[in-house]
């Protein structure tokens, strides 16, 4: 790969003896890996390897998923870079919290911190870039996520409504992108010297919102896929020097090098941040810092939120609702009328606790369960995926070919017995999609813009 020269003679200067190994790295190929996602039912019930294991990991794996596989479709597999994994390891998002991860898309991190909450607290997972919110939105979707809201919004509108708000608030931030150069060789021509301290400006803006939406004691996490200084010990000691923030030593694997204090401001804690250097380590490049905020409650003048309002969901919605949902037995057969919110027509199940988010723009405030045709109930795609338990008497069966059949758009012929009406569609343990069954047919609801042609079983590695 041809790198810049002002970028060799930047990482000569500061690697020193290390700096042809580093160069070296760039040029070789990467390793890829997928997680496993424990919202599913039986997770690890699928036909990719797991031999190849990541230490710092539960559910990571060395290996390459398809994205026309049954188990990318129902959001059992996500495909992640080694290093990025890490990073919601470290943020460690717990059931119950109230998460902020402000830049998420396309939802690597996102996705990782809503299964580690368990469908437990609120994740708000916010991209300020519509067509990436988009494909964020399709990703939480796809992992069956309840309790995820995902905004399509700038981090200062966000402090309108959450300020002080959050238990965590994940920084996954624009970047130089030095750490994907191996991955994509392109991402060398937008680099120039001066990139690094670009960026660096925008992290602090980013910042600097992020920090009003951190609740006193709450814990940022801060992250790029840099190997810049700038952008990375510099932005810490920023941190460090204008916020009242301590950083929490993070747990260093194998190939995995403290931050440099010396790149910083000098402090000796910048040790406690971790570089994920390409010639050391098997991932891409990667920098992480976790703060602690010192603050105590009394700092700041936390203003009541609001409720949430449950908008219009009439008596009968809520009846056409519960005849649909009853009889599959679900965990969500029960829901309240406040959990409940219509959009239009959309009903979706909203995390309890959150503020009105009216006056944000949003992908989905909630988990989209399906949308009301004059009397009657139509569910969603989402809510098929989120599923996991359901009574048997609403579930049909398909085999892999039916599956391929579904995903690609077509009706499944059935001589199925059960009386027509909507089906969760399974195959392999897997509910894939709801299916409406009409007289012996299983007409076909895959949203028209995620059909895809499926893999042939050949072709699983
Ligand atoms: C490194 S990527 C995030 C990757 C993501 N966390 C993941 O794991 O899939 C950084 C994101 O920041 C977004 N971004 C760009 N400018 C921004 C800004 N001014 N404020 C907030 N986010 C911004 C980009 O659109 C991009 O999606």
């Amino acid at each position: 790969m041809k790198l810049p020269q002002d970028f060799i003679d930047k990482y000569t200067h500061l690697l020193g003896d290390e700096a042809p190994d580093f160069f070296e790295s760039l040029d070789q190929d990467s390793v890829i890996g997928f997680r496993l996602n424990p919202l599913k039912n039986d997770y690890r019930n699928i036909k990719y390897s797991l031999n190849k294991t990541i230490d710092y990991t539960n559910d990571g794996f060395i290996g390459k998923v398809s994205g026309r596989s049954l188990e990318h479709q129902t959001g059992y597999v996500y495909s992640q870079d080694l290093s990025a994994m890490y990073v919601a390891i470290v943020a460690d998002a717990k059931p119950g919290e109230k998460v902020l991860d402000l830049c998420a898309a396309p939802g690597g991190k996102s996705t990782q911190l809503a299964e580690s909450m368990q469908n437990q607290g609120v994740l708000v997972s916010n991209e300020i870039n519509y067509k990436r919110a988009k494909i964020l939105a399709e990703n939480m979707e796809r992992i069956g996520a309840k309790n995820v809201v995902v905004t399509n919004e700038s981090p200062d509108r966000l402090v309108s409504v959450f300020k002080h708000y959050f238990d965590k608030i994940v920084v996954d931030a624009p970047c130089s992108g030095e750490g994907m150069f191996r991955k994509d060789h392109a991402a060398t021509k937008y680099w120039h010297k001066e990139y690094p301290n670009e960026c660096a400006k925008l992290q602090k803006e980013i910042l600097v919102q992020a920090m009003q939406m951190l609740k006193s004691g709450g814990e940022l996490i801060y992250s790029t896929c840099t190997f810049a200084p700038e952008e990375n010990e510099e932005i810490v000691s920023w941190l460090l020097e204008n916020y009242d923030l301590t950083l929490e030593p993070i747990k260093r694997y194998d190939g995995m090098e403290p931050g440099r204090p010396a790149w910083g401001n000098g402090d000796p804690t910048i040790s406690h941040t971790v570089r994920l250097m390409s010639h050391k380590f098997q991932g891409e490049g990667q920098f992480l810092a976790k703060f602690k905020d010192n603050t105590t409650e009394n700092k700041f003048k936390v203003k009541k939120k609001k409720a949430k309002k449950s908008k219009g969901i009439s008596p009968s919605e809520f009846e056409l609702w519960n005849e649909f949902i009853k009889p599959f037995k679900s965990e969500l057969s029960n829901l309240n009328i406040n959990d409940l919110k219509l959009n239009g027509d959309y009903l979706y199940y909203y995390p309890q606790e959150l503020p009105d988010i009216e006056k944000l723009k949003y992908m989905r405030p909630g988990l989209a369960l399906g949308i009301f045709k004059k009397n009657r109930f139509e569910p969603s795609y989402a809510l098929a995926l989120s599923l996991n338990e359901v009574s048997d008497e609403r579930v049909i069966k398909v085999t892999k070919e039916q599956w391929k059949q579904y995903v690609a758009g077509d009706v499944i012929p059935s001589n199925e017995s059960k009386k027509n009406g909507w089906y969760l569609l399974e195959t392999e343990g897997k509910y894939f999609a709801f299916g409406k069954l009409v007289n012996g047919t299983i007409k076909n609801f895959m949203p028209k813009g995620l059909r895809f042609t499926a893999i042939d079983e050949s072709e699983y590695q």
